[in-house]
């Protein structure tokens, strides 16, 4: 698409409003595109370019020689991450930009310090090198640098895994079964989904691979009482009611009543029948207190960084902090151990994060069973194999974009003995 000043300038405004960084990106771009009333063509570069800044912000930084102004990342990026050459982008340069530019563009990753590198703040390369070599981290922080795919679960309330693929193929959407989840599809690339018959009619709803072997970890079974504890917009609870059938019971807890309404039009869709939407003050409502001791299965979808979607949210290795990651910690140890207590003796409860830093992970869990010695932890492996899912993996689901094409994602499976 043609570089024009109108759309530069787009894109400097777009990146103005997005790099104080005080809100989600993809929220301030949202409200962005319908304050502005940007066209469709406008949208897809502004988006592209605002989100490739992003994930490459450091070196961009530092392409920028002291002076990271949004016009200058923006430039910085189309030459170099962009696919434009500089001759396509002279017409809309000032007198003083075009040397800089060409050096900007020459600046390679090749021999800069690691953090730019894997473009990660250096607080979360500390971090992270408490458990992972710097070679893993360089190639975690890679592979978060590109885009994601497109995920899709099929409800098998509605439809077939087969019958969607075949449905896709006729509209010449190109999409291949995923290789771990039985009911996943990737499609090669973004389409406007939301506007698709077969999204619309609730067979399909998108749903990151990684996000579906959570429910084949908790595996409810169809007459279970399941408890989807830090349930959200419904996500995950649209699958594990999909994996009951739409039989037994189903609560969807959470503390936000604005994502507990973003489930009723996905539960309308569905098909579903079986999920009580059910809004709690905090971990320790009475409402949680009544059914203690009453549940097959639970799950804790617990706040989280979000580290492990930086492919999606790149702007969260920004927005989170040492801080942040403290507060969540203890917040992710209060729900783990809240929701252990509507466990049935024998019940399962998975414990979930998309992040990579064990601290919100293994550090956590181990930190509960050492504290409760009436939960033992089920290897994520051994579990995967009895749900037939193609998968190695050990005592937990440790899932990498750079090794599973999915976001990162942790997951333990725990039994109540
Ligand atoms: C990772 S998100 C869940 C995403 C959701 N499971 C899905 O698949 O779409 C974490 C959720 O935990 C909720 N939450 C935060 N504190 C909570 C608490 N004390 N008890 C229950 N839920 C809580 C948040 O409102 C948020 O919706």
């Amino acid at each position: 698409m043609l570089i024009t000043e109108y759309r530069l300038d787009l894109v400097i405004l777009a990146l103005r409003t997005i790099l104080p960084l005080e809100h989600p990106a993809d929220t301030t771009l949202r409200y962005f595109f319908k304050n502005e009333r940007i066209g469709s063509n406008e949208r897809a570069i502004v988006a592209e370019t605002a989100f490739g800044v992003l994930r490459h912000r450091l070196l961009l930084e530092a392409a920028c020689d002291g002076k990271a102004t949004p016009r200058r990342m923006a430039l910085a990026y189309l030459v170099k991450f962009g696919g434009y050459n500089l001759r396509e982008i002279q017409p809309v340069l000032k007198r003083d930009e075009a040397e800089w530019l060409a050096t900007a563009k020459s600046l390679q990753y090749e021999g800069q310090p690691l953090s730019i590198q894997a473009e990660l703040p250096e607080w979360l390369i500390e971090k992270m090198r408490a458990s992972y070599s710097d070679e893993d981290i360089l190639t975690i922080g890679q592979a978060m640098q590109l885009g994601a795919p497109l995920d899709i679960r099929v409800n098998t309330l509605l439809a077939k895994r087969e019958e969607v693929l075949l449905q896709l193929e006729a509209q010449k959407i190109d999409a291949t079964a995923t290789p771990y989840s039985p009911i996943g599809i990737r499609l090669r690339e973004k389409i406007p989904l939301n506007k698709d018959e077969l999204f619309t009619t609730g067979k399909v709803e998108v749903q990151d691979e990684g996000s579906q072997l959570l429910g084949f970890l908790l595996a409810p079974k169809r007459n279970d009482m399941v408890v989807d504890f830090c349930a959200g917009a419904g996500g995950k609870t649209l699958m594990l009611s999909a994996l009951m059938n739409s039989q037994g019971r189903l609560y969807a807890m959470d503390v936000s009543e604005k994502r507990l309404a973003n489930l009723k039009p996905r539960l309308k869709r569905s098909g579903a029948s079986n999920i009580q939407p059910m809004l709690i003050a905090h971990e320790n409502d009475l409402k949680v207190k009544r059914l203690s001791g009453k549940i097959d299965r639970v799950l804790v979808d617990a706040p989280c960084s979000g580290l492990g979607t930086l492919r999606r949210n790149p702007d969260l290795k920004f927005r989170q902090s040492p801080q942040s990651i403290a507060e969540l910690n203890q917040k992710q140890t209060a729900i783990l151990a809240s929701a252990s207590r509507l466990l049935k003796k024998g019940g399962r409860l998975v414990y979930a994060t998309c992040s990579i830093l064990p601290e919100e992970n293994q550090h956590i869990v181990e930190a509960f069973l050492a504290a409760h010695p009436d939960y033992k932890l089920l290897p994520a492996g051994e579990v995967l194999q009895q749900q037939k899912i193609p998968l190695e993996m050990g005592d937990y689901l440790e899932l990498r974009p750079n090794l599973h094409a999915t976001d990162g994602f942790f997951a333990a499976v725990l039994e109540r003995i």
